[in-house]
């Protein structure tokens, strides 16, 4: 977890007998004139979430580390990713309320506009705290931190671009994450055609967005456009959204998300775009189609936050794209938009580490495959890889790297470890509605077998969510007298709900043995203990 302050300064390296005196080392000054040893017990290629993770584990295990990283500790998660992405989602959400103050509470209250400068200097101070924490922590750790790229010269050597040369006496950590993936002939150019890294930086909020890919980043980026008063088209080319996720799920989030105003199309494939810096004209069919949409247009749609404008540079610029879209049905929709934002997954970053050097290679999907998931360790003994360079059941998911991490860690230290159970990871996607689930969905408990029963209720059958009022579901999916195997929600706060889930999941819980555990009242959490109380037969409100 990133925090802005170490909440642990004891070092326990000295503490257990894998360490060795970096005195009896080879050692080699570094910028900051700290000797950094040239042969450490481990070597970790990349400083994001999986990287920084082991090395802060590996440190308090006593071992001896050089964590190599070639931009900023804390990687995409907290640059480029997680952290500054839910800074801006948490604005949303305060936009959405002062609608929702309006129109179901009398409020008087209206967003005039949303200043996008100040906006994004809160959201990076967050990153910037953040930044020093994880920095802090690796310094009190004594992990020691090498500003450069590194490129392995063998199984268990490394060299930096700055000439340094590391031999690991444990083992070595491929870390390096993962990138946006880009679609030849729609090549991100900053401002018209972005990733998600380019939206951040952006110099300002568009009035109107093409989101391609209905992943979470798409999902995520499509409902904080729409919060902020932008017109948006969000374009997936599976049958629906989330498409990894229970179909319960896609079906409430794309209900909840079209209910907010956003023009979603599943099974649909962008057939061309013509990108220009000029006015991008009228179309029929576009959102708002008298041209480039203005976040004005919005009024009147329900559900949505009131920002009649957008300030900042971006916001109205006229640069825009001209998007061909084919539906499920073969109609050809011009959708008209001022950025076009793809977001349809991300790649492993391998390029110039020379994994060959070591003997390794990657998979057909350039991701670096271990040999033996229980050690995360590769085909070669001795290196290791740890979060996005990971295929799956790996997640792509923060949280998942630094249970990656704690793994690699241990097992280089040589102290009892337990594989990461991918099955009871949680994932959570932080849109208006949010979603969060742990374990299998219905189809693929289907799948497997199982004698599958599923208790789903709204989540507005308890007081809370009426009180929230914006719908939501809670789904629970159990072996017939046996244990829950999945649970799936969407609606308010749920990001916040799956903990005791993810637990009852990990745990291999049955709804008996958790439905004599108390929810309190009122809360939006009694809908999951409702659901545990109906499947354990003693189903209290619940028909
Ligand atoms: C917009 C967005 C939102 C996201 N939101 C969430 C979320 O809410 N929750 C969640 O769990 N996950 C989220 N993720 C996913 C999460 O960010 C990643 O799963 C996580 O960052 C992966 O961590 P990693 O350590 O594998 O790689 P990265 O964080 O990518 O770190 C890799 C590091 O290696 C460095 N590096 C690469 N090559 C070299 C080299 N040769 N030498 C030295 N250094 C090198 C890079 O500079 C980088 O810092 C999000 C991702 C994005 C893009
Ligand atoms: N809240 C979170 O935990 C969170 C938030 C953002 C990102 N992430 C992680 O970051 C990674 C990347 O996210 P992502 O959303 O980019 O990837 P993703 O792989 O999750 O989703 C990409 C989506 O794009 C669709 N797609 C692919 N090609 C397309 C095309 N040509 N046209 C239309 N749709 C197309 C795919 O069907 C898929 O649904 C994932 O691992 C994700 O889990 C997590």
């Amino acid at each position: 977890m990133d925090t802005a302050t170490p909440t642990n300064t004891t070092s326990t390296r000295t503490s257990t007998s894998t360490r060795t005196s970096t005195s009896t080392r080879d050692s080699i000054p570094t910028r900051n004139s700290t000797p950094t040893p040239a042969h450490p017990d481990v070597v970790v290629i990349g400083g994001g979430t999986g990287g920084y993770s082991t090395a802060l584990r590996a440190a308090a295990l006593g071992l001896e580390v050089v964590l190599v990283e070639r931009d900023k500790v804390g990687g995409t998660c907290l640059h480029r990713g997680c952290i500054p992405s839910k800074a801006m989602l948490h604005a949303a959400e305060l936009v959405d309320g002062i609608a929702e103050a309006r129109e179901r509470w009398g409020v008087e209250a209206h967003v005039g506009s949303v200043d996008w400068a100040a906006l994004t200097a809160t959201r990076d101070d967050i990153v910037a705290r953040n930044h020093k924490g994880v920095e802090a922590h690796l310094r009190h750790a004594g992990v020691h931190v090498v500003a450069a790229s590194a490129r392995l010269t063998g199984p268990r050597s490394v060299r930096t671009d700055d000439g340094r040369e590391f031999t690991a006496r444990r083992g070595i950590v491929l870390a390096t994450g993962s990138r946006p993936r880009v679609l030849p002939g729609l090549e991100p150019d900053g401002h018209t055609v972005v990733t998600s890294d380019d939206a951040l930086f952006a110099t300002g909020l568009p009035a109107s967005v093409l989101v391609l890919g209905g992943g979470a980043i798409g999902v995520e980026y499509a409902s904080f456009h729409r919060s902020m008063g932008a017109e948006v088209t969000l374009v997936e080319a599976a049958d629906r959204l989330l498409p990894l996720e229970d179909a319960d799920v896609s079906r409430h989030v794309a209900r909840g998300l079209k209910k907010r105003g956003i023009d979603v199309l599943t099974g649909a494939r962008l057939e061309s775009a013509t990108v220009g810096r000029s006015r991008v004209p009228g179309v029929s069919g576009a959102p708002g189609a008298s041209g480039v949409p203005g976040a004005s247009g919005m009024s009147g749609v329900s559900g949505v936050s009131g920002v009649s404008g957008v300030s900042g540079p971006g916001g109205g610029s006229g640069a825009g794209v001209l998007a061909a879209v084919r539906t499920p049905r073969g109609e050809v929709r011009q959708i008209a938009a001022e950025r076009l934002l793809v977001a349809v997954g991300r790649v492993p970053v391998t390029d110039g580490l020379d994994l060959a050097a070591a003997g390794l290679t990657t998979d057909e999907r350039g991701f670096v495959a271990p040999a033996d998931w229980s050690r995360l360790e590769t085909p070669v003994p001795g290196v290791h890889v740890v979060g996005d360079l990971l295929p799956p059941p790996s997640l792509g998911l923060a949280h998942a790297s630094f249970a990656e991490g704690l793994l690699v860690a241990e097992v280089l230290a040589g102290v009892p470890t337990v594989p990461v159970d991918y099955a009871a990871v949680p994932r959570v996607t932080y849109s208006s509605p949010q979603t969060a689930s742990v374990g299998l969905s219905e189809a693929e408990a289907r799948g497997r077998a199982y004698d599958v029963v599923v208790n789903s209720l709204p989540l507005t059958a308890v007081a809370k969510g009426m009180v929230h009022g914006q719908g939501g579901t809670v789904k629970v999916v159990a072996e017939r007298n046996g244990r829950v195997l999945g649970v799936h929600l969407v609606g308010p706060h749920v990001s916040e709900m799956i903990a005791e889930s993810q637990l009852v999941v990990g745990w291999d819980a049955e709804p008996s043995d958790v439905a004599h555990h108390i929810h309190a009242h009122p809360t939006l959490s009694e809908a999951v203990g409702e659901a545990f109380l109906t499947l354990a037969g003693r189903g209290l409100h619940q028909q």
